[in-house]
């Protein structure tokens, strides 16, 4: 008896002739129903002189087929039990499979193997849709109407509309799948504006740095999809036909954005957008075989999908990633990859008021915002592959100050969210190392200033002990910057300068906060900067509590560039003095 449960493989081994019984249970979700697949395979080859059957029945009343019945050479037989049922209820598939082996029209032997796989639980999505009432679903004429809302009283054009949603897929693939390790993007472009946001995401994922592809079957004359194709054309981005595809596509791309279909999409799959379906469908489908196929994102909805309903035809169809536009459409409730993304944000009050939607925020600039949990995070495999940066000998400046000041203009121009800031490291007496980050306030030749309270757990080390270390990392170009040296504290007029200088709640901030001690709670620190605000609100000036800055004079100073295949760029600068000459530096490249 082999009992398997979702996405467990087990195996047994029918000892007489070789065969062996694998089965997998994996579920399969539609609309309020759920689906059991089971994969038996027998591991042997038939021989010149035998031959098997392989065959398989339910235990229980569901429907069961088997995709490939009674195979010549047993190499493998799928078969799926499907009942509609209600997603509370548990659907448990038993199955009896038979062995049997023949040598000309002898039986030789015969083999039965009980198999059991069950689905008993929801898929967390739809837990979660119907548990939480934090998002709002919407209906495929609901999404008609908003948009033709959008486009009439409200005043946008749809030029404008498919402008943000494409910029919206774009940003939320580069969120997801980074440019240096999935450069490769084949966009799928259908007959409708989901194909044009596809055109449009197409062209800021080039700008992104991205290799897009374009597959766009069933053009229209309309000129905006004319404009749109030839603002792609004007880039060098090339438009295949379905011909020019791979037999695999992984082999050319690391991603295909599914732009066929959005919320118009009705009945089934016409051609030759059904092929194009199944081939980004076989990922799903195929198993070990088709591992490392592209990551597969679609916008609005998954294409072919029924839009209120979900895999109504059972194609197994499941992006990795979805990028819902303006609101998630009913479908989006039975979507169990691993990435939800919400993008469009364009949507005004009125639209928000008369359909009642509950959205998410969007955090500060973003085009995007992640709907629900990320469903698997393998922290082992988050890797970036550096590309595009060198550090040599010959580029770098003499002057480790100044090659300094070449990246921070770099990261600040990159747009690099506090490009100031750096791991500052200190250690005490006897050696025990602390870290935080702290920002950088000022860098000339006498070194690396920041400000602190001097009553501060990484004051007191470097009163014991004044040495420190800083770190920091530019992610837009994949570059960190080591510094180390001796630690002194800056005059206090210079400290006053700055103090003054910080807007007014900072400086009350600095006066509430006796760094590193343990407080009650926070509602000590609200108090007290509740007393001092209405002490200082006459305007005065907020005198400086025991805090100002340090001023690290660096020794070394590490510049590390990210390359490809781990093979990093490191030079070291050391400041070195021979007798009774200038400290000079010297720069080194160490091994990465
Ligand atoms: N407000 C917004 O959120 C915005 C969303 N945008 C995007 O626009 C789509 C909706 O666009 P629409 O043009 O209305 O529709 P589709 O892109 O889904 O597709 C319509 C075309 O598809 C053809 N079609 C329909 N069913 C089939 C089928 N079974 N087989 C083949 N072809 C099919 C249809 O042809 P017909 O002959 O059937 O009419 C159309 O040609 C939305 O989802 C967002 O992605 C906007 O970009 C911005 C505003
Ligand atoms: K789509």
């Amino acid at each position: 008896m082999v009992i398997t449960n979702r996405g467990l493989l087990s195996s047994s081994s029918s000892c007489s002739h070789l065969l062996s019984l694998i089965c997998c249970g994996s579920e399969k979700w539609a609309p309020r129903s759920k689906r059991l697949q089971c994969r038996i395979s027998s591991l042997a080859q038939s021989s010149s002189t035998q031959f098997g059957k392989l065959s398989c029945q339910s235990l229980d009343q569901h429907n069961l087929s088997a995709r490939r019945p009674a195979v010549a050479n047993w190499s493998s037989l799928t078969c799926q039990a499907s009942r509609k049922e209600h997603y509370s209820k548990p659907l448990i598939l038993r199955s009896q499979c038979q062995f049997t082996t023949f040598a000309g029209s002898s039986q030789i032997s015969h083999k039965t193997v009980q198999a059991q796989a069950a689905a008993s639980t929801m898929p967390s999505t739809v837990q979660n849709s119907q548990e939480s009432d934090s998002i709002s679903y919407i209906s495929q004429a609901n999404a008609a109407a908003i948009d033709e809302l959008l486009m009439g009283p409200l005043g946008f054009s749809v030029d404008q509309l498919m402008e943000l949603a494409g910029l919206s897929v774009a940003t939320a693939v580069a969120e997801v799948y980074g440019v240096g390790t999935y450069p490769r993007v084949l966009v799928i472009c259908g007959p409708g504006n989901n194909g044009g946001d596809g055109l449009v995401a197409a062209r800021h994922l080039h700008h992104f740095g991205y290799k897009p592809s374009i597959v766009y079957p069933k053009r229209t004359d309309k000129p905006l999809y004319k404009g749109l194709v030839t603002q792609l054309e004007s880039l060098a981005i090339p438009f295949l036909s379905e011909s020019d595809l791979p037999p695999l596509l992984k082999d050319n791309y690391d991603i295909v954005v599914d732009a066929m279909f959005g919320f118009s999409f009705k009945g089934k799959p016409r051609p030759p957008f059904d092929t194009l379906l199944n081939r980004i469908t076989i990922r799903n489908e195929a198993g070990a075989e088709n591992a490392g196929s592209p990551f597969v994102v679609s916008v609005d909805i998954p294409s072919g999908w029924h839009v209120e309903e979900g895999d109504t035809e059972e194609t197994g169809f499941m992006p990795d990633m979805l990028v819902s536009l303006t609101a998630p459409k009913s479908c989006a409730k039975y979507f169990t990859g691993a990435h939800h993304f919400l993008g469009g944000r364009f949507v005004p009050p009125a639209v928000v008021k008369t359909y009642g939607l509950k959205l998410p925020a969007y955090p500060g600039t973003s085009m995007c915002v992640r709907i629900g949990k990320q469903t698997s995070i393998d922290v082992a495999s988050l890797r970036e592959n550096y590309v595009g940066h060198e550090l040599t000998e010959e580029q770098a400046n003499p002057d480790p100050l100044k090659q300094f000041q070449a990246w921070f203009e770099d990261a600040v121009s990159a747009g690099v969210y506090e490009p100031n800031a750096m791991t500052l490291a200190t250690a005490d007496a006897d050696g025990k190392p602390s870290a935080r980050l702290v920002l950088l306030k000022g860098y000339d030749e006498r070194g690396f200033v920041w400000f602190t309270n001097y009553g501060s757990r990484k004051a007191a080390e470097l009163e014991a002990n004044p040495r420190a270390a800083l770190v920091f990392f530019w992610d837009k170009y994949n570059r960190s910057v080591r510094i180390e040296g001796s630690v002194e504290k800056i005059s206090r007029m210079e400290s006053e300068t700055y103090f003054h200088s910080r807007p007014r709640g900072s400086q009350l901030g600095a006066n509430v906060s006796s760094q590193s001690s343990v407080i009650e709670g926070r509602h000590i620190l609200e108090q007290c900067y509740k007393d001092l605000l209405e002490k200082y609100n006459d305007g005065s000036a907020i005198p400086m509590p025991n805090w100002g800055g340090y001023r690290l004079h660096p020794v070394t100073v590490e510049f590390w560039q990210g390359r490809e295949s781990r093979l990093h760029d490191r030079l070291r600068y050391t400041l070195t003095s021979k007798d009774g000459e200038e400290p000079t530096w010297i720069i080194e490249r160490l091994a990465p």
